[in-house]
């Protein structure tokens, strides 16, 4: 049972990563015990000491809000639809959560396919390039810089979370993720007394409807003023997750809890802007390799959960696909 948020420091991963004895260093084992703690109680933790500029995080925040702010007919211009991998822009209402439309705008992006096998696949639907608004000029540079950092970032704390498990620390690397795909999204949630009367069964508005992640792990990038995503607990209550300066809010995704076999559950949040304001944010979902099996890690089984409860194997592409066009299809 959880009723709040831990914060927990990775400078020592990040500074530590490249080091010999990474494994055995006590700064380094202190933070793999908290990520083992959140993973398996929480499913969402901030990470502080990341080294990731606030400047640049507050400018992607800033280049979102000036592209939201501008007429439809500019924001259409960089349309997504299947003609484009469904990258690219999409209108308030035309994502959809368990069958209901959520109250965001959002831009999409996904990591481009080289000319390899996958992308050659003629039947995979997300192959496609990525939309730039240039009535933007700062965007594109802006957001290229940070993902790169947030790949990095993410592969960083992947490798902590490896050790949590007891495994090496490349256990995310090679044919498992270590050619990750990728997903930002930069969303825009109106506020909702801005919004007409489009509200979910129990009459509320909701930005983006409870899920969980689909991936492996998911680094939030969000407003400073606004207090809008909500994380579920066991007993079924929401809690708010306040913005930190300097964190990300870091959950984990559906296919961490298939490798763990459930040890570590990706966990049900949503977003309600009941501000008076816009608000934007920007997720980056770290993923595994397109084609990776995703299965539950033979070391772990014994000591996880039942027979009956072992997760079905699933490859990370066809998952991601479903998902996608299960929304837009
Ligand atoms: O806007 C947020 O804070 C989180 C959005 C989210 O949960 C998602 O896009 O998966
Ligand atoms: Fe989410």
């Amino acid at each position: 049972m959880f009723d709040s948020i831990p914060i927990i420091d990775v400078g020592p991963l990040v500074r530590k990563k490249g080091d010999e004895d990474f494994r055995e260093d006590p700064e380094v084992r202190n933070v793999v015990h908290q990520l083992d703690l959140a993973c398996r109680n929480v499913g969402f933790f901030y990470v502080s000491g990341h080294g990731i500029p606030l400047e640049l995080c507050q400018a992607v925040l800033d280049v979102g809000h000036e592209f939201f702010s501008q007429p439809e007919s500019q924001k259409l211009r960089i349309a997504m639809s299947s003609s484009t991998g469904f990258r690219g822009y999409q209108k308030l209402g035309e994502n959809v959560t368990k069958g209901l439309p959520d109250q965001h705008e959002a831009i999409d992006y996904f990591k481009e396919f080289e000319s390899t096998k996958v992308a050659l696949r003629s039947e995979n639907p997300l192959v496609g390039l990525n939309q730039w608004p240039d009535s933007v000029s700062k965007f594109r540079p802006l957001v290229q810089e940070y993902l790169e950092m947030l790949i990095e970032l993410a592969r960083t704390i992947m490798r902590g979370i490896a050790l949590a498990l007891g495994g090496p620390k490349d256990l995310f690397e090679g044919e498992r993720a270590g050619d990750p795909f990728w997903i930002l999204r930069v969303i825009g949630y109106p506020p909702i007394s801005n919004l007409s009367c489009l509200s979910n069964p129990n009459g509320e508005e909701v930005g983006c409807g409870d899920h969980t992640d689909y991936g492996l792990l998911t680094l939030v990038n969000q407003d400073l003023d606004i207090t809008a995503l909500q994380v579920k607990t066991q007993d079924g209550k929401y809690i708010w997750v306040d913005p930190i300066p300097g964190t990300f809010v870091v959950n984990i995704g559906d296919m961490l809890t298939i490798w763990t076999n459930g040890l570590y559950q990706s966990t049900l949040h949503r977003v309600m802007n009941n501000d008076s304001k816009y608000r934007v944010s920007v997720p980056f979902f770290y993923e595994p390799n397109f084609d990776a099996r995703v299965e539950p890690f033979s070391f772990l089984q014994d000591s996880t959960a039942a027979e009956s409860k072992r997760y079905t194997p699933v490859v990370y592409g066809d998952h991601v696909i479903n998902k996608v066009l299960n929304n837009f299809g």
